[in-house]
């Protein structure tokens, strides 16, 4: 393989805290290491429309501590077809881009993954996504802050539902992936969690909330993860409203103020290390893996398998664990 001289990094799919500390990195990583670094603004749209700069040292400066992302993000439907993806190579040798940083999930991963295979440019991406739903990975960037995020809404939420005996479904994100609701309903004491992963009979659960109810708990909070097969909190609420009505019922969605926010700490330094190290494999002729964290070691898994394998991520004793420990 050719010596790498100049690496394109971008930021795709949905924002992530943690993503500007990565993006920082990258930059300053491959300059320290004698390579040009290019920022792509909007990911594959930027990709397909130019939306090439240069960067330096100091274009990443004062960005660490930012949430979003200053390279911007995109969700491009050109990308996802043969032609689109074509026009985006071009682009890219046409720039003298000849090794790609993709941070994304799953869907930014397929891209790159078809993207390196179709042209052979060399590919490491960065598990940049708050639903931490890939493989190879314990944690993905943004779902730390994202996590604290949600737990911050649930106690505010907790101190009304307690102070008029509520029972309150807070429906939080994840598409297909249950770890932010798992972790913020134990974290939030909640009474019941439900995931993508799980089903949950809507009738056990109303067993479960009659028991809280019967052993004088003021207050309930189920967490309900926007993919849960039963439609979503709003109609969760419906359905239970039906049969039990010892509560006054209400329902919120958190939405998107999950995803913004400053970047934790943690988030910071998951960013630094993964970009940092994103780099440094790409220099040493890696291609098609993506940089994850092991048990607090960098680690590199093959792409497909981050995509694919679903073996993974959601500890069934913490479910069980949050059900003892709501009684
Ligand atoms: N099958 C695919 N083939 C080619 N490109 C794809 C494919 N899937 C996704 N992409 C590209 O990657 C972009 C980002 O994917 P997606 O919208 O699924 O978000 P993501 O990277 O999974 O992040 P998140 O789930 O955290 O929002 C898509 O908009 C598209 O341009
Ligand atoms: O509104 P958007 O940008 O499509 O994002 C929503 C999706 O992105 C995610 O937050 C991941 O970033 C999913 O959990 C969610 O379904
Ligand atoms: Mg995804």
């Amino acid at each position: 393989m050719a010596s790498i001289k100049k690496i394109g990094v971008f930021t795709s799919g949905g924002d992530a805290p943690g993503m500007n500390a990565c993006v920082r990195a990258v930059v300053r990583t491959g300059i320290y290491l004698g390579k040009q670094v290019v920022g792509i603004h909007q990911g594959y749209q930027g990709m397909i429309d130019k939306k090439f700069i240069n960067m330096d040292a100091r274009s990443v400066r004062n960005i660490i501590q930012l949430g979003g992302t200053v390279l911007k993000t995109a969700r491009c439907a050109e990308f996802r077809t043969p032609e689109g993806r074509e026009k985006a190579y071009k682009n890219l040798v046409e720039e003298g881009i000849d090794a790609l940083v993709p941070i994304g999930g799953d869907g930014t991963f397929t891209g790159a993954e078809f993207l390196s295979r179709e042209f052979g440019i060399p590919v490491i991406c960065v598990p940049g996504t708050i639903d931490n739903d890939l493989y190879g990975s314990d944690f993905t960037l943004g779902y730390d802050t994202a996590t604290n995020t949600v737990i911050e809404a649930i106690d505010k939420i907790r101190d009304t539902a307690a102070s008029h005996d509520r029972l309150f479904f807070v429906e939080v994100m994840g598409r297909d992936s249950g770890c932010i609701a798992l972790h913020a309903g134990v974290a939030g004491g909640a009474e019941a969690i439900l995931l993508p992963e799980k089903e949950t009979a809507i009738d056990d659960l109303i067993v479960k909330l009659e028991e809280g109810a019967l052993s004088k708990k003021s207050s309930c909070i189920v967490i309900i993860a926007e993919g849960d097969k039963n439609g979503g909190a709003y109609n969760v609420a419906k359905r239970v409203k039906e049969k039990f009505d010892f509560y006054d019922i209400k329902v919120t969605i958190l939405g998107h103020l999950q995803r913004g926010g400053t970047p934790s700490s943690f988030d910071r330094v998951l960013g630094s290390r993964m970009g940092y190290a994103a780099v440094k494999a790409l220099i040493a002729g890696e291609t098609r893996k993506m940089v994850g964290l092991k048990g607090n070691m960098i680690q590199l898994t093959d792409l497909e398998e981050a995509i694919h394998n679903h073996s993974f991520k959601l500890e069934e004793d913490l479910l069980e664990m949050a059900t003892i420990l709501s009684i």
